[in-house]
């Protein structure tokens, strides 16, 4: 047979096969009977063509889809999405021990490390080894690592000050969370809080990669092939490699190069004054079976951490600061509280006394409540079914819901859901409220690195409104439109701030 005639029986053999799972996803498939658009239970190209082609934050569209065809939509033929903020609490319950969707988890093409173990044992069993340097009295201890980056943000922003330029948030925030995951987990940072702009390499290869994994979440083949060949491969086999390959090599290759910094010549540790991945992950005891998992492991696990952990805790910051900055009445009111225990800009108070200002723990909840999270965090129904907002779902449907339609629900928040509003945190009869804040998810695969973020928010927070006379420069509301990149990326210009130095 010739090599054109090869190429079309393939191309019919594709067409037969596509026409017959259409037909099964439409007719045949266990969740046919969910309603949602005709196209999407058809089809897993239609949610590729929303995220991929048209550059869509679905989790935005889901609003108006949940308004026609009521609390659960069927986004794509095996996956249903939840608006009734009931449901988040449902399918995130502690005892549901549900495994992670690969197809979400697999996109950063990587599989053993706590963010993408997809099944719930794998995950405790790392999350043991890595509690104790994430625990409340461990962070506790080490809040001095966070104001010592905090002081380094502000001298950098203070020397940017000099030469007249306003402050890109976005990658100042992201260098101050970059360093401080990298000393806490790496004991070894990359000085991007040095850079100049805050434009380090790996916060410029970070935000570009984010990019990509719309494509690489929709396109397993696709992410397949580029994990799986060698990179200069994918630049020659990948129409689009220019653009993207590069950036996804470039982030693996920095984080690794930052673990050889330190495999390479351990005695860096010696002067680490706590306890990295490295001292726990490489201790035979911290483990039940006692032995320790590979090279490969450490890395993956670095990896992700840093990406959990590097974003999420900057685009809280920069939500907050976007809000608070275009409320001067608040601003001026959390100084006023701010100075009650920061008195003289020489002597920083304690994320203790921090914890006990209301004002800023109320703007903290706000800020948090206004994280982008677009993404719905999938989880796969096991065999036999659950019910999930009193409706039965068949066992081996990938089920989710993006924290946005919790913290954005009328029925929760009230009419003003959309106002930044941090005094609704201190009203009378509220207080039930935190029940429906959920930014670090909940149940058994919920964020451990939580008090790490509090104490960084608290400190990033207090050290920007202390230090600073902040106003906004030229950012609009569209600049602050994010795009779902299971992070959030922003392609308009970034939110930017005159710092003025504060009168001590
Ligand atoms: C404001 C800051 C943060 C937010 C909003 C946040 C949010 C989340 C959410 C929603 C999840 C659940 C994801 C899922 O279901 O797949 C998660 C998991 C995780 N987060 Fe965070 N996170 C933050 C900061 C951090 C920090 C500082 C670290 C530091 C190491 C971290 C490490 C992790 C890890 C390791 C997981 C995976 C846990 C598991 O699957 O068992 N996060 N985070």
């Amino acid at each position: 047979m010739s090599p054109m005639s090869l190429f079309l029986v393939g191309l019919a053999f594709a067409a037969f096969w596509g026409f017959f799972q259409v037909l099964y996803n439409v007719f045949f498939h266990p969740l046919r009977k969910f309603p949602g658009p005709w196209l999407a239970g058809a089809t897993s190209g239609w949610k590729a063509y929303k995220e991929v082609i048209k550059g869509e934050t679905l989790a935005q569209e889901l609003f108006d889809l949940h308004r026609r065809y009521g609390e659960i939509v069927r986004i794509s033929p095996n996956e249903l999405h939840f608006g009734n903020p009931n449901a988040f609490h449902d399918i995130y319950h502690s005892s549901r021990r549900w495994d992670k969707d690969p197809g979400l988890y697999r996109t950063p093409g990587v599989k053993s490390g706590s963010f993408v173990f997809l099944k719930y044992d794998q995950a405790k069993e790392r999350r043991e080894v890595l509690l104790p340097i994430f625990s409340k009295k461990a962070i506790q201890n080490l809040e001095h690592l966070v104001w010592r980056n905090a002081t380094r943000l502000a001298s950098s922003i203070t020397k940017a000050n000099v030469t007249q330029s306003s402050i890109d948030l976005l990658f100042a925030f992201r260098s101050y969370t970059l360093d401080t995951i990298m000393c806490f987990t790496f004991g070894n940072c990359v000085n991007a809080l040095e850079a100049p702009e805050f434009r380090d390499p790996l916060i410029l290869a970070m935000d570009a990669s984010l990019r990509a994994l719309p494509v690489l979440k929709n396109f397993p083949l696709v992410r397949n092939l580029i994990y799986a060949v060698p990179p200069g491969l994918v630049m020659r086999i990948l129409p689009d490699a220019k653009r993207l390959a590069p950036r996804l090599y470039q982030v693996r290759d920095l984080i690794q190069q930052q673990l050889q910094v330190v495999l390479q010549c351990p005695s860096k540790l010696d002067s680490v004054s706590h306890q990295t991945i490295f001292h726990r992950m490489l201790d035979p005891q911290a483990y039940r079976r006692k032995s320790v998992p590979n090279m490969t492991s450490l890395h993956d696990e670095g990896f992700t951490l840093i990406f959990a952990g590097a974003n999420t805790v900057a685009d809280t910051l920069l939500m907050g600061h976007w809000h608070t900055m275009r409320r001067p009445d608040l601003l001026a009111q959390l100084r006023q509280e701010l100075v009650t225990v920061w008195p003289s800009l020489d002597t920083e108070p304690t994320l203790k006394d921090l914890e006990a200002l209301p004002l800023l723990t109320a703007t903290i909840k706000e800020s948090l409540r206004f994280i982008p999270s677009g993404v719905s965090l999938t989880r796969v129904v096991p065999p036999g079914g659950a019910v999930i907002s009193g409706k039965h779902i068949p066992g081996g449907a990938a089920v989710g819901m993006a924290i946005l339609h919790v913290h954005q629900s009328a029925e929760v928040w009230g009419d003003d859901v959309l106002d930044f509003r941090p005094e609704r945190w201190l009203e009378d009869g509220k207080k039930d409220l935190d029940h429906w804040l959920v930014p670090f998810s909940r149940g058994p695969r919920m964020c451990f690195g939580i008090n790490l973020a509090w104490a960084e928010l608290y400190i990033a927070f207090a050290t920007m409104i202390r230090r600073f006379d902040l106003a906004i420069d030229g950012t609009t509301p569209e600049d602050m439109e994010w795009r779902e990149c299971i992070a959030a990326y922003y392609p308009r210009r970034h939110l930017h701030a005159w710092c003025h130095p504060a009168q001590s």
